[in-house]
């Protein structure tokens, strides 16, 4: 193990998803080592350098720092059920071993058809006890919002909540006085300028932590503190590397009273450690473990990144977010 992180071994990975997800059909990030073990450094490509700030700091944190204290070892998870039709939602969930189910809706401007025969399949699926929670991701208007969720809560029985219906708190709150469906904050949290003093209060009944994106585990515990609500953990589509981290916010958060959304790597066609210790939920919960994976070498034979342009692309990336990184901010 490095004394320091070695960035300029970081490795690069490329892994095809099962299907499209947030307009994305492969994953792409790197990995970094250091004392600690290994961290993810893996911003989506509409992320610009400075937000890719912070997930360097959730990478590095998790190579050079313990995980914070835990309060628990086991961490319930939800299933993901990506944007496609109702038998495959129903097989997704079926093989899932989740009882509860986060639907994608919205995925495009004339989805709500799809989006009910969806959640109706998912809910089907899960069967009475199970919870069906949507995801809208900040697309809809407020007169559109209000008007699909309670579509939506009826063909669901029952909607658990509603994540990011809408863009701005504003909106939020005007949803969330205008249903009866519980409101999930979740870009609005994860794309502040200043996530620490996001005033979520009236507009969301929950807040989506994911430490990722909001610098890593400790700050997304300040964030978490400073919301003021329940969380739910959720993952940034990271690899069983970068959810370990997810996993120990998860474990370390003084309250989770929701399934967290870290059962992902189901969207992935593979994993960049051992099957033995890849991150898959197991009766719909995680184990949470003493540190993350390290990649496996068959695994990385596989999903390396081969293409030389695109992985000059992260080299470059990932120079210039530590540049700005130690320039701190602005
Ligand atoms: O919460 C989940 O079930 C999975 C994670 C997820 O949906 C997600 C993953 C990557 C980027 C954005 C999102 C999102 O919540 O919108
Ligand atoms: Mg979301």
């Amino acid at each position: 193990m490095p004394a320091e992180v070695d960035f300029s071994s970081a490795l690069v990975y490329a892994i095809p998803l099962r299907t499209r997800f947030r307009g994305i059909t492969v994953r792409e990030g790197m990995l970094i080592e250091g004392p600690a073990g290994w961290g993810e450094f893996c911003p989506f490509a509409d992320y610009d350098d400075a937000e890719s700030v912070f997930w360097l700091l959730a990478a590095v944190e998790q190579a050079t720092r313990p995980p914070p204290p835990p309060v628990r070892d086991r961490i319930p998870v939800n299933c993901t059920v990506p944007a496609v039709g109702p038998e495959r939602a129903h097989e997704i969930v079926a093989a899932s071993g989740c009882t509860t189910a986060k639907v994608k809706v919205a995925d495009h401007p004339d989805a709500l058809a799809e989006d009910l025969a969806r959640v109706e399949a998912v809910r089907a699926a899960l069967g009475p006890p199970g919870r069906v929670r949507v995801d809208a991701n900040a697309v809809w208007d407020v007169d559109t919002a209000v008007r699909s969720l309670r579509l939506l809560d009826r063909a669901a029985g029952g909607l658990e909540y509603a994540e990011q219906p809408c863009r701005t708190l504003d909106e939020l709150a005007a949803v969330r006085r205008a249903v009866d469906v519980p409101i999930a904050a979740d870009e609005s949290i994860r794309r502040a300028d200043d996530p620490l003093r996001v005033a979520v209060a009236g507009a969301a009944d929950i807040a989506v932590v994911k430490g990722t994106p909001l610098g890593g585990a400790r700050r997304a515990l300040r964030v978490a503190e400073a919301a003021g609500l329940p969380c739910v953990v959720s993952s940034a589509l990271e690899t069983s590397v970068g959810l370990a981290g997810q996993l120990a916010l998860a474990a370390a958060l003084p309250e989770l009273p929701y399934a967290c959304g870290l059962g992902t790597l189901s969207l992935f066609t593979g994993d960049v450690v051992g099957d033995g210790v890849s991150l898959r939920p197991v009766g719909g919960s995680l184990s949470v473990p003493a540190a993350p994976p390290p990649p496996d070498p068959e695994r990385l034979a596989e999903f390396r990144l081969t293409d030389p342009e695109r992985e000059q692309w992260w080299r470059d990336r990932l120079a210039r977010v530590r540049a700005l990184a130690h320039a701190g901010p602005s």
